[in-house]
Order: C-alpha cells, then sequence, then structure tokens
C-alpha cells in the first residue's frame, strides 16, 4: 500500500508552462489554459483521495495582468467556470472539500467575486481537502496587508508593539484561513525554478520540487512522483545536525 510520506500536510502549486505547451502543440494559448484546467480537477482529487490536508494553486498572480487582454478576459472567464459551474460545486461538496480564495479580489468582476464567495460560503464547514485558490495575489501584498492591519491596530491601541511575534503576524496573512498554513512541498513544473511573488513568508521552510513538464503534461503519475517525493527530504529547518 502506498501511502501519503509523512509530515506531508500542505502542497502548493505553481502550475506553469500553458503557453509553451500549446504553442508546441500548435494550440491556442485559450486551449492550453483549459488543459492546464483539467489537470487542476486530477491534481486535487488526487490530493484528497490521499488526505492532503491543504492545497495551495497559484493561479494568476499580480504580475500577470500585464498580458494580452484577450489571454487575461479569458482566463478569468475559466475561473468563473471552474467556479461556478454546479457540476464542480456538487463534486466539490460531495468530495467535503472545503475552497477558499487569496490575492485582491477587489479589482475582478462582480460575476467572479459572487462565485468566489458563494463557493466559499457553501463549503467553509468542509472538512475534506482544503483548496485555496490564489488568484491575484501577490506575497509581497500579503506581507504589506499584514503589516498594514498591525499598525493600525498599534495606532489604535487594540495592540501593542510587544503583542507582534510571529503567530500574530501569520493570523494577519491571508492564509490565516488554513489550518496548516505552511506549505511542506511546493511543486513547481515547466523547469522554471523561482517562486514568482507566491507565498513568501509562508514558504520559510518549504520543500521544492521542480518537475520539467508542461503542467498541461502533468499527469496522475507525475503529481504522484511530485507528492512522494516529499519522503526523501530531511527537514531541518536550520538546525538539527546531520
Ligand atoms: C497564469 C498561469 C496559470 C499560467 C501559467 O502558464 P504560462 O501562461 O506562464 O505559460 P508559459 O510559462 O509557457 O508562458
Ligand atoms: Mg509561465
Amino acid at each position: 500500500l502506498v501511502t501519503l510520506p509523512e509530515g506531508l500536510k500542505h502542497v502548493a502549486v505553481i502550475m506553469d508552462g500553458h503557453r509553451r505547451w500549446a504553442k508546441n502543440k500548435g494550440l491556442t494559448v485559450k486551449q492550453g489554459h483549459r488543459a492546464g484546467g483539467e489537470k487542476i480537477q486530477v491534481l486535487t482529487r488526487l490530493c484528497s483521495q490521499w488526505g492532503v490536508k491543504v492545497l495551495t494553486i497559484f493561479a494568476f498572480s499580480t504580475e500577470n495582468w500585464v498580458r494580452l487582454k484577450e489571454e487575461v478576459d479569458f482566463l478569468m472567464k475559466l475561473f468563473l467556470e471552474l467556479i461556478g459551474s454546479q457540476e464542480n460545486l456538487d463534486e466539490w461538496t460531495r468530495d467535503g472539500r472545503r475552497v477558499s480564495f487569496i490575492g485582491d479580489k477587489s479589482i475582478l468582476s462582480k460575476s467572479l467575486q459572487k462565485a468566489l464567495t458563494v463557493m466559499e460560503e457553501r463549503t467553509k464547514c468542509n472538512s475534506g481537502l482544503h483548496v485555496i485558490m490564489a488568484i491575484n495575489y501577490s506575497g509581497r501584498h500579503d506581507i504589506l496587508q499584514a503589516t498594514k492591519s498591525i499598525a493600525s491596530k498599534v495606532k489604535n491601541g487594540h495592540l501593542t508593539v510587544k503583542d507582534i511575534d510571529q503567530s500574530l503576524f501569520e493570523q494577519e496573512l491571508e492564509t490565516h484561513c488554513a489550518e496548516f498554513p505552511e506549505p511542506d512541498l511546493l511543486i513547481r513544473t515547466s523547469g522554471e525554478k523561482r517562486v514568482s511573488n507566491f507565498m513568501l513568508w509562508q514558504l520559510a521552510y518549504t520543500e521544492f520540487y521542480f518537475a520539467n513538464k508542461l503542467f498541461p503534461d502533468m499527469e496522475e503519475a507525475d503529481f504522484m512522483e511530485a507528492l512522494m517525493s516529499f519522503k526523501s527530504r530531511q527537514r531541518r529547518y536550520g538546525g538539527q545536525n546531520i
């Protein structure tokens, strides 16, 4: 029996390589992103079956707005389709999954904002896999907004400076909604080896796994290989002599 590696509670994924995949196959960028959307389902089902507690997916970064308007509009439409679809809502609810969203939602369309809120509300009490989708998310913005929130609480007397410690700060980060907010394993596809302004505070001691495959080429076996790679990692958190 193959089981989830000990200590692997929170998996994060930077799904990259959709446009290269489309280009390689002579397909459109839209087809590339749609193919990626299908692989999200493969990954979430696998994580749910294996008992992963939290899966954070980097779906759209604040830097992605600079892309062609047609591509950005399509991505937003795809998110609405994925998140707003009754079929997905039913499957995710049946599976007992909880879904949360991190990132600045205020500049998303009203219809997408509504779909995010409905999905969060409908699933907030579920105890299965907690899927966190990062849409218009920025690790630096997350740290900045937490800092501003704490500063205003100190200013109006709700906090003193000495109250500010690691756990208080983490309560102000957007990932405070997660039981296990720090990823144990970060998977990035397409051969790129960078963090791209993802969850900077939370990734402090995360193990990284880089896959050369483009995200739309990832199969269940590739995701399983990534999860199983965690087994061989010796986490010392900067201490513990070898
Ligand atoms: C926005 C994100 C989901 C898309 C990731 O793939 P990508 O468009 O960066 O694809 P490329 O790295 O191949 O350009
Ligand atoms: Mg890319």
